[in-house]
């Protein structure tokens, strides 16, 4: 029986029924797999990382609303350098004349370091090829990568060609890429890479044949390889189909340990990273990306998450990612581009946590960790990571912890605790941690937005330190005889100077009772303290939970106090809650 409707949900039975969308879905038809009810990916594990290219220079660039200058070019290239990038596409010089001239830049200003290969893009085309390379005249090493899309529709809708005029385009352009490597890079340790363009939609077996012509021509051998990069130059399927193609092609490519399976992924279904490990786990040797995942369209494959990812696993990604923000700094200066503040591993926001169980739980954890250090004589940054909720120790990439925990309406008294406690020194008791969450919980629901570790301070003091009214402690004498103690004090109340005094077996059970004298019956329920500092003129701070007035009229709440001398703290505390009885 139908009960009510809402925004194209029929409510059946209690039960929400959606409802076809009225989006011409029939438009567009699932992705055909290729059949290898055979594969072994699935029972790989990734154990190391794979030979990485950065193309953050070419695909990278190329996608840009303003393409890098020179200036900008060399600095992302001197990232990638500092980084541990060997492999780095650096441009389609063919393309233009500020491409040209970065790659002579890199060359003659001898900016490429010996262990670093730059290569670069061209198409199967003979006066682009020749171009590409006299651009790299004078190298130590270098790829040339050249590409032709294989792809039914581009042969059908770009080209006009068959299969096998497809094959001559790619055969034909690497015996240019031969000849004009010889004519031009004499000297240069000299390597090829082959792209069959879309493979991902190119039926996998014409990828295979493809690629063995164009080994043919190559003639991969030992110290001879030849790359072949595998690209989903449009993401159209779900990864697992992607490393069944990079499985299959495995299989069945000849010469298989001269050749380079490199991964090429794009991300227009959001699962570049997922096919890249996938792929890795069906037997790929390396993957090009970009940097936070810059590139055509959704992008290329995000070098940083699959790095961290690795590193996340226990795995060295031969990569340094301990500035991450110096990196995700250069990249958007360089590109021109925000990174996402939730962008794995790099965001500015994905160590922080705003809720309050999650903070209560990373509060526990990292006091965890800190213990288990402590007991071990080692910083907390030497032991094995085990944390709620942070998959990393941010300390890894250059975060602190101090930005961990940040505060707003969703957070619980975890996050407020860690804040105080980190930033201010504070180490509230449990009651009291839950008393003051209110009193922030009111700060974050009147005003909205967050709550800063400074602007936390300043709502603590005027809670706990703020009033001096009705009560103020202007002086006291504490006198102790064999376990007997007597205050005599000098007190405040509502702007009139007296005098209070009181006995009891402590300093601050003589002070209750000199209160009660004045007029303040108060009994202390919980007391601690710690030190605040060290040295001579340490400050200590002091909790007292105290039940304020008497009767019906009484009232449990907690007063802070801190100063040099820690029974003056904990006067100060009394007086403190007495005065927020009275306030609130
Ligand atoms: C998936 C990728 O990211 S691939 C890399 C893509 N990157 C770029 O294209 C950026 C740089 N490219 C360019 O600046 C230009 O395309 C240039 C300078 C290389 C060439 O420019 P133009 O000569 O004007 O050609 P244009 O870009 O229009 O290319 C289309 C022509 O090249 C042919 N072509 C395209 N790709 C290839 C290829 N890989 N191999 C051979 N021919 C190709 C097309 O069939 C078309 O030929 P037609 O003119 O006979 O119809
Ligand atoms: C040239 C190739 C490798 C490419 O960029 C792609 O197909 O995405």
């Amino acid at each position: 029986m139908t009960t009510s409707t809402t925004f194209g949900t029929r409510v059946q039975s209690g039960v929400p029924v959606q409802q076809p969308s009225p989006m011409p879905f029939h438009r567009y038809k699932a992705f055909e797999p290729v059949d290898v009810p055979d594969r072994t990916w699935p029972s790989k594990k990734i154990t190391q990382a794979p030979r990485w290219l950065s193309t953050d220079l070419r695909d990278g660039n190329q996608a840009l609303i303003d393409p890098m200058t020179v200036a900008r070019k060399l600095k992302m290239f001197d990232l990638l350098v500092s980084m541990g990038y060997k492999e780095i596409e650096v441009g389609f010089p063919s393309a233009s004349q500020t491409d040209f001239d970065f790659v002579r830049r890199l060359v003659v200003e001898d900016r490429i370091p010996d262990d670093v290969q730059i290569s670069v893009l061209t198409q199967a085309r003979e006066d682009l090829i020749s171009r590409t390379a006299e651009s790299l005249v004078g190298v130590k090493r270098a790829n040339i990568h050249m590409y032709n899309a294989t792809a039914e529709m581009f042969r059908r809708v770009v080209f006009g060609i068959d299969e096998a005029q497809c094959i001559a385009m790619a055969t034909r352009g690497t015996e240019m890429v031969m000849k004009y490597a010889e004519q031009f890079l004499g000297e240069t340790e000299f390597g090829y890479q082959y792209s069959p363009e879309i493979f991902t939609q190119t039926p996998t077996d014409f990828a295979v044949e493809v690629c063995n012509a164009v080994a043919d021509v190559w003639q991969p051998g030992p110290d001879r390889e030849i790359i072949f990069n595998l690209p989903a130059t449009v993401e159209m399927s779900t990864p697992n189909t992607y490393a069944d193609q990079i499985e299959y092609f495995i299989r069945n490519i000849r010469n298989r340990e001269f050749v380079a399976v490199s991964l090429h992924p794009h991300n227009d279904r959001g699962t570049a990273v997922a096919a890249s490990e996938l792929g890795m786990m069906a037997g790929a040797d390396r993957v090009e990306g970009c940097l936070f995942g810059h590139g055509e369209r959704t992008g290329n494959v995000d070098l940083v998450t699959l790095g961290m990812n690795l590193y996340s696993q226990g795995i060295d990604p031969k990569i340094d990612f301990s500035d991450m923000d110096e990196i995700r700094r250069t990249v958007e200066y360089c590109t021109g581009l925000p990174v996402h503040p939730r962008h794995p591993y790099a965001g500015d926001l994905v160590y922080t946590a705003f809720s309050g169980s999650h903070q209560d739980a990373i509060k526990k954890g990292l006091e965890a960790l800190e213990k288990k250090a402590a007991s071990e004589g080692v910083s907390p940054h030497e032991i094995a990571w085990e944390a709620p909720y942070l998959p990393i120790d941010p300390f890894d990439v250059g975060r602190t912890y101090e930005a961990v925990i940040r505060v707003n309406s969703q957070s619980g008294k975890g996050g407020m605790a860690y804040i105080m406690k980190n930033d201010h020194k504070m180490d509230l008791p449990r009651r009291l941690q839950i008393e003051f969450s209110r009193v922030v919980q009111q700060h974050t629901d009147a005003a909205g937005g967050e709550v800063s570790p400074e602007q936390m301070w300043q709502i603590f003091e005027k809670e706990y330190f703020g009033d001096h009214t009705p009560l103020e402690l202007l002086q006291y004498k504490s006198e102790a005889d064999n376990g007997h103690y007597s205050v005599d004090a000098v007190v405040r109340v509502n702007g009139v100077e007296r005098p209070a005094g009181g006995e009891g077996n402590g300093p601050l059970s003589a002070f209750v009772d000199a209160l009660g004298a004045a007029g303040f019956p108060v009994r202390v329920l919980d007391y601690s303290e710690h030190a605040l500092s060290s040295g001579g003129d340490a400050l200590a701070a002091a909790y007292v939970e105290v039940e304020v007035g008497d009767g019906d009229d009484a009232r449990v709440l907690w007063g802070v106090g801190r100063h040099s001398s820690i029974v003056t703290a904990s006067m100060k505390a009394v007086i403190s809650a007495i005065n927020r009885a009275d306030r609130n």
